[in-house]
């Protein structure tokens, strides 16, 4: 095969990669609308029965061809970062709000909108959904800085209710670099009152041993390795 044409054939397998990656991001949006609607709607029962019957048709082939535990995404890239089914910032996740994470003056900064199915508290945001934002947030600074680890411990002060259906503006920084281990800390806010800290956040998190990641990765980034190279 030519250079010109290998060039070609590398655009069109980037050219494919992209437009899956549209597709996964698109049929996200779809899935987040179906689960703040299936949350919020009051319809008639009859409309429930008959939507419960369409989602399952609609979900049946997707369930064809599926990925095991061990293998990544096919439009996923590892070891680039790319993860379109992370719960949090995913594209592609059904949960995920998603949390837009990006740096500003070497803080990490994030912004979302929590609909009614991320409720507790009738009105405001259940508290395990602002302990896995910051977890997110936390990671990603921390990531950033170049040590990136798991997350030892999470500590979250609950000062006042994050309200749901408001844009929120979320923080986080690097506090400490000891040994294996680095402590960040992160805040909640609405993007309105940025000021006024609804949840603060501190973690701990632990680099892995080459041992350890190999014992908790190996199977995944090897795969992972193994389909970038083929
Ligand atoms: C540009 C790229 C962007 C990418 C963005 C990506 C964002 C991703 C965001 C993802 C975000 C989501 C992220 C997730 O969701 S991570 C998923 C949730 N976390 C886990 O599942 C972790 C489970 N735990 C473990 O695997 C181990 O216990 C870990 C790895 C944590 C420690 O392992 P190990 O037990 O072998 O450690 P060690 O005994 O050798 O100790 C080593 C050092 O660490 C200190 N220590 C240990 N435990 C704790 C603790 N609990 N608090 C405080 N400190 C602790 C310890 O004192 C010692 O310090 P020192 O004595 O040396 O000073």
């Amino acid at each position: 095969m030519s250079d010109i044409d290998n060039g070609r054939r590398l655009r069109a397998v980037d050219d494919g990669l992209l437009r899956r990656r549209e597709a996964i991001a698109d049929l996200g949006d779809a899935l987040r609308l179906l689960i703040e609607n299936a949350t919020a709607t009051e319809a008639p029962t009859e409309e429930l029965i008959r939507a419960a019957e369409r989602i399952r048709r609609a979900a049946a082939p997707l369930g064809e061809r599926v990925r095991g535990r061990f293998e990544s995404a096919a439009a996923d890239d590892l070891l680039g970062g790319v993860r379109l089914y992370n719960p949090v910032t995913g594209a592609g996740s059904a949960f995920a709000p998603p949390l837009e994470i990006s740096r500003e003056d070497g803080l990490a900064v994030g912004t979302c909108t929590l609909g009614l199915a991320f409720e507790g508290p009738p009105s405001y945001a259940h508290g395990g959904v602002s302990a896995m934002l910051l977890d997110q947030m936390l990671g990603y600074a921390v990531s950033v800085s170049g040590h990136p680890g798991m997350t030892g411990r999470l500590d979250t002060a609950y000062r006042r209710p994050v309200p749901l259906h408001t844009p929120l503006r979320l923080t986080a920084e690097v506090a400490a670099i000891e040994g294996r281990r680095v402590t960040a800390t992160g805040t909640i806010a609405t993007a309105d009152e940025p000021g006024e800290v609804l949840v603060e956040a501190t973690g701990v998190f632990v680099a892995l041993r080459a041992e350890q990641a190999q014992r908790l990765f190996g199977p995944v980034i090897g795969r992972n390795r193994e389909s970038r190279a083929g």
